[in-house]
C-alpha cells in the first residue's frame, strides 16, 4: 500500500520522562487516513506511554503532535484548549482500553453506554437513541435483548464489544487501541479480532494499535513501528518488517514469537 496522502496525525521528536526514567526518546511517526499502524515491543518499551502522549493525556517534555483532517495538520494536541481536547475525545477520536471497565459506565445499561456519545452530541430523542443502541449491539454481535442489562452481567469479551460499540457510534476518524484483545481467552480473542478487522475496514478509520502480540499486528495492521526502550527502532510495512526484520532487536522479537 502506498501512502501518498497527507497524514492525519504526525508526531515529531517526542520525549517524555518519568523522573529519571526516559520513557520516550525522540519518537516521530505519521498516521495516514484509513491505515492501521501497530506499535509493538516488549513490556516496558513505552508503547502505552506513546499512545497516551499521542492522544493528549500525557504531556511530553519535548516534541509535538499535530493533527487534522482534509489535508491540513492545523491543530496541535499539546496546545489545544482542554475543552476542545475533551470534545475531540468524545467525537472525532476514539480510545479502546485494554480493560473495558476503564471505559464503560458500569452503573448504566448496555444501551445507555452505547449511546452516551450521541447524547453528549445533543441527541435527545429516546426512539432514535434506542434504535441506534440496538443497531450497534447487533453490529458487535451482542444479543439485542441484552440492551437493558448492566455491563457487569456481561462476559469480558462482551464488555470489550460494548466498549467498541460505544466508541465507534460517533464514527471517529482516528481510533487509539491499547491491547484490545489481551486478557481474553484465545477463542474470544479470535472472534473479537475478526470483528475489529471488519469494523475498521467498513468505517475507514485510521487506527493506532498498541500490542505486544505480533500475530495481532500482522492481522490488523498495514504498518508497524517497533519500540525498544522508548525509541522506535524499526518501522515499515507489517509483512516486510515481520518477514525480513532489519534491526537485531526486531529479529529477536520475531524469532522469539513467530514460528520460523
Ligand atoms: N505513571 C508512570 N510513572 C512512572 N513510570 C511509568 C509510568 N507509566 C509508565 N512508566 C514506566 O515507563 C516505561 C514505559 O511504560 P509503558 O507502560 O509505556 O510500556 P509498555 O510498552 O506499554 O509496557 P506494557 O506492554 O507492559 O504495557 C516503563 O518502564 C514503565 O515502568
Amino acid at each position: 500500500m502506498s501512502y501518498s496522502s497527507v497524514p492525519i496525525l504526525t508526531a515529531r521528536d517526542l520525549t517524555l520522562s518519568f523522573g529519571t526514567l526516559r520513557a520516550l526518546e525522540s519518537v516521530s511517526l505519521e498516521v495516514h487516513p484509513g491505515e492501521v499502524l501497530a506499535i509493538v515491543g516488549e513490556s516496558g518499551s513505552g508503547k502505552t506511554t506513546l499512545l497516551n502522549t499521542l492522544y493528549g493525556v500525557l504531556a511530553p517534555g519535548a516534541g509535538e503532535v499535530h493533527f487534522g483532517e482534509n489535508g491540513k495538520l492545523d491543530r496541535c494536541v499539546q496546545t489545544l484548549p482542554r475543552q476542545q481536547l475533551r470534545h475531540l475525545h468524545r467525537s472525532a477520536w476514539g480510545y479502546v482500553h485494554q480493560n473495558p471497565r476503564d471505559a464503560l459506565r458500569m452503573e448504566i445499561t448496555a444501551g445507555g453506554n452505547i449511546v452516551e456519545r450521541l447524547m453528549a452530541a445533543g441527541e435527545k430523542h429516546y426512539g432514535t437513541l434506542r434504535e441506534k443502541a440496538l443497531f450497534w449491539l447487533q453490529k458487535v454481535e451482542i444479543d439485542p435483548k441484552r440492551i437493558d442489562d448492566l455491563p457487569g452481567t456481561f462476559s469480558g469479551g462482551m464488555q470489550q464489544r460494548l466498549q467498541i460499540a460505544r466508541t465507534l457510534i460517533s464514527h471517529p476518524y482516528l481510533l487509539f487501541m491499547d491491547e484490545p484483545t489481551s486478557g481474553l481467552d484465545v477463542s474470544v480473542q479470535a472472534g473479537l479480532l475478526d470483528l475489529l478487522r471488519n469494523l475498521v475496514s467498513e468505517q475507514r478509520m485510521a487506527v493506532i494499535l498498541v500490542t505486544h502480540d505480533l500475530a495481532v499486528a500482522r492481522l490488523l495492521a498495514g504498518r508497524i513501528a517497533v519500540m525498544q526502550r522508548g525509541r522506535i527502532i524499526e518501522t515499515g510495512v507489517t509483512d516486510q518488517v515481520l518477514d525480513d526484520p532489519q534491526h537485531p532487536y526486531t529479529q529477536l522479537l520475531v524469532s522469539s514469537v513467530l514460528p520460523a
